[in-house]
């Protein structure tokens, strides 16, 4: 599968167009708006999200609730375009409105894409970096994310995206039964995270971060259940399902890094602490009895459930403005904002899940076919057994 997206953060909408789903997935609008909601969510967001109600709309590649096999069309629209008709261009500007636009975008805000996107691209209005490089892109990636959940669903491959830290505050949750058990928990916190204790000091670090006019980041983790063993490969390293998803984490934005499993601390550990060692029964076929390496060796998933982490670095835009130069004048400026979120972690611990789903998708499909759910569902049963009694 592949897909692309278009789109500006104040233009009129967003775009995905994704290829390579299998025909026959039987796929709603209530299966991805389940998702654009749940990323709306989270303590710490900002004046934006109380514009937006982010819902898709397909165009293309599903008919009657069930995909084609055609490319799929996903479009969500941006309800704050109204707003913003004059300055992105579809309406004319007078001089007075020129100045005023030119004006504000001359000044790069530290920590965003604007001044090495505005050097690179020659763009001396700084809004052309900005609007494709904000995060409000996340929303379709979020969609296709949903797609690709939906397809892991039906072969009982289930995902949790939910917040580990937020700012100094760390999540000490009761270990859990099933992803089903987390993800309630999770979806009950305002911020995402399954000890309760913890999200109050979560939030209560928002708003004092928030009262301060600054920022905080946090970790989100994302577990996946029930992996066949096999996906990805060891043959090549673009084949590397663990390479792949740390390259797809890490382009979210304000992901700075990111761990499989026990991840940096493995680094700091004995061989004998870190390895997962091999038992085998009948019933199960090999296994392991613990899982520290997130569910990867060699590029491939080993049948344990993948633990990817992903670490936010605080949000850029601050009230508390931090200095800059003007790239017109040369003169320092100190910025001054109209609105911006504290907190995103944990809209983006559904990114970071969205993320995880598509590559996890896309390996599955590369491994048992691609073209009609019957067939995939065919040689993944007949797989699950050989790799049983193998
Ligand atoms: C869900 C989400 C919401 C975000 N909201 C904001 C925001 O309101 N203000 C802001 O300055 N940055 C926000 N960011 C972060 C910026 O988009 C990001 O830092 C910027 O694009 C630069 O990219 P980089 O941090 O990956 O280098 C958000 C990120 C995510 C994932
Ligand atoms: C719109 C979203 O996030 C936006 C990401 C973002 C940024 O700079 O990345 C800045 C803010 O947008 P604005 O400048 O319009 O207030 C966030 O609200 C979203 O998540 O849907």
């Amino acid at each position: 599968m592949r897909f692309l997206t278009a789109g500006e953060s104040h233009g009129p909408e967003l775009t995905a167009i994704i290829e390579g789903v299998p025909s026959q997935l039987p796929l709603t609008v209530e299966d991805i708006n389940e998702h654009l909601a749940r990323r709306q969510k989270g303590y710490g967001r900002g004046r934006r999200m109380q514009i937006e109600k982010d819902q898709v709309r397909i165009t293309s590649g599903v008919r009657h609730g069930r995909t084609t096999g055609a490319p799929i069309t996903l479009h969500v629209e941006n309800k704050d375009w109204t707003h913003w008709t004059k300055i992105m261009g579809a309406e004319p500007l007078s001089e007075d409105e020129e100045q005023e636009v030119k004006r504000k975008l001359t000044r790069p805000r530290p920590g965003h894409a604007d001044l090495n996107g505005a050097i690179k691209y020659r763009h001396r209005d700084m809004r052309n970096v900005l609007e494709r490089s904000s995060a409000r892109e996340t929303t379709v990636r979020v969609a296709v994310g949903a797609v690709a959940q939906t397809l892991l669903k039906q072969f009982n491959i289930e995902l949790c995206g939910h917040v580990l830290e937020i700012g100094d505050v760390v999540s000490e949750q009761e270990p859990f039964d099933s992803i089903k058990a987390l993800k309630e928990v999770t979806e009950s916190s305002e911020v995402r995270c399954a000890d309760k204790a913890a999200s109050e000091k979560m939030k209560q670090a928002i708003d004092h971060a928030k009262e301060n006019g600054d920022s905080i980041g946090g970790i989100v983790e994302v577990i996946v259940e029930n992996v066949p063993i096999g996906l990805g490969s060891f043959v090549h390293y673009d084949r590397k399902l663990d390479g792949k998803i740390a390259q797809s984490v890490l382009s979210i934005n304000a992901f700075k890094g990111v761990e499989i499993g026990l991840g940096f601390e493995a680094a700091r550990m004995k061989g004998s602490q870190v390895h997962d060692e091999i038992a085998h029964n009948e019933e199960r076929g090999f296994y392991r009895q613990s899982n520290r390496l997130g569910g990867f060796e060699g590029g491939m998933t080993n049948g344990m459930p993948v633990v990817v982490h992903g670490a936010m670095k605080p949000i850029p835009t601050l009230y508390k403005p931090l200095q800059s130069v003007d790239i017109d004048s040369k003169e320092p400026f100190t910025a001054s904002i109209e609105r911006s979120d504290s907190c995103a972690v944990p809209a983006a611990a559904v990114v970071c899940e969205a993320a995880v789903a598509w590559e996890i998708a896309d390996a599955f499909l590369d491994k048992f076919g691609s073209d009609t759910m019957e067939d995939i569902k065919k040689h993944y049963e007949a797989y699950l057994e050989e790799a049983r009694t193998f």
